[in-house]
């Protein structure tokens, strides 16, 4: 999902509201937290302007222009009317209090430049989750943010200068399969000039 410069509510101060915006501060949203106290660290976050804090409790009409919603308050009746609003309005929300009333599930997200992997049990089991997303750390190194900036300037160029779509993703595929990762995670990978890389395209395509 992609929340870049969009508006995310969050109702509710405490641990859970903390979580959430940590992970929306990750994808670039615009935070705004309504709560009539926040943690520490979400104090911190709204000093350096990180986030808006509206320092309150949750009125009807709060969220207005709002893409998306966490309801995190520690009252039912409060998440309730949340949720209520965000239906009305057409906005996705998350109840953190009620699986079942939530339009989308907050996942573990592992990130390396431009991969994100999500991992999500729908609910089952988050400690699990958390589990998943550890474990899948070392086999998904920081080597993946460099080879998929390799990887996306050299689709650019295919995409632009290959007309047929069997050969641009013929090429591709034997891109991936090309072994540069691993030159990458040996050290050996030297940036490819605008010249070798129009070589290597023009070279694969005869075969
Ligand atoms: C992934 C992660 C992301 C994040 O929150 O940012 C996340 N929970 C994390 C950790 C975690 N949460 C809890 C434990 C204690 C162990 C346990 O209970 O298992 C641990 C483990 C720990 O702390 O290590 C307790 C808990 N969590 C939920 C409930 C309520 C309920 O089940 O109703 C309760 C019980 C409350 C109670 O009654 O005590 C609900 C949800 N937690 C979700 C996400 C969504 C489902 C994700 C999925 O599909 O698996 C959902 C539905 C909320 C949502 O969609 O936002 C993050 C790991 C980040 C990481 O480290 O990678
Ligand atoms: N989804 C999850 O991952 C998960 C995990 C554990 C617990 N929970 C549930 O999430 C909820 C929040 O948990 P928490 O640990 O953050 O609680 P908390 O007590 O630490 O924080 C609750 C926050 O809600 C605020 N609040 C209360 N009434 C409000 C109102 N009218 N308007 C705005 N803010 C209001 C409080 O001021 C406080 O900042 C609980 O219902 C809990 O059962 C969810």
């Amino acid at each position: 999902m992609n929340c870049k410069n969009k508006i995310c509510c969050v109702v509710g101060g405490g641990s859970i509201a903390e979580r959430k915006v940590k992970g929306l501060i990750e994808s670039g949203a615009c935070i705004t937290v309504i709560s009539p106290n926040i943690t520490p660290d979400l104090q911190v976050l709204a000093d350096h302007k990180q986030l808006h804090w509206v320092n309150r409790v949750y009125r009807e009409g709060d969220l207005q222009g709002a893409f998306l919603v966490y309801a995190t308050a520690n009252q039912r009746e409060v998440n309730n009317a949340v949720a209520q609003e965000a239906r009305q309005r057409g906005i996705l929300v998350n109840v953190a209090d009620r699986l079942e009333e939530t339009d989308f599930i907050t996942p573990g997200i592992l990130r390396r430049g431009r991969l994100t992997i999500s991992v999500s049990t729908a609910g089952a089991g988050p400690a699990v989750t958390a589990d998943i997303t550890s474990a899948l750390e070392p086999l998904f190194g920081s080597e993946y943010e460099p080879y998929l900036d390799f990887m996306y300037e050299m689709r650019q160029i295919i995409k632009r200068t290959v007309s047929s779509p069997r050969q641009r993703a013929k090429l591709l595929r034997r891109l991936a399969n090309s072994g540069i990762l691993d030159q990458i995670r040996r050290h050996e990978f030297v940036a490819w000039t605008e010249k070798e890389m129009d070589l290597w395209i023009a070279q694969n395509q005869e075969e």
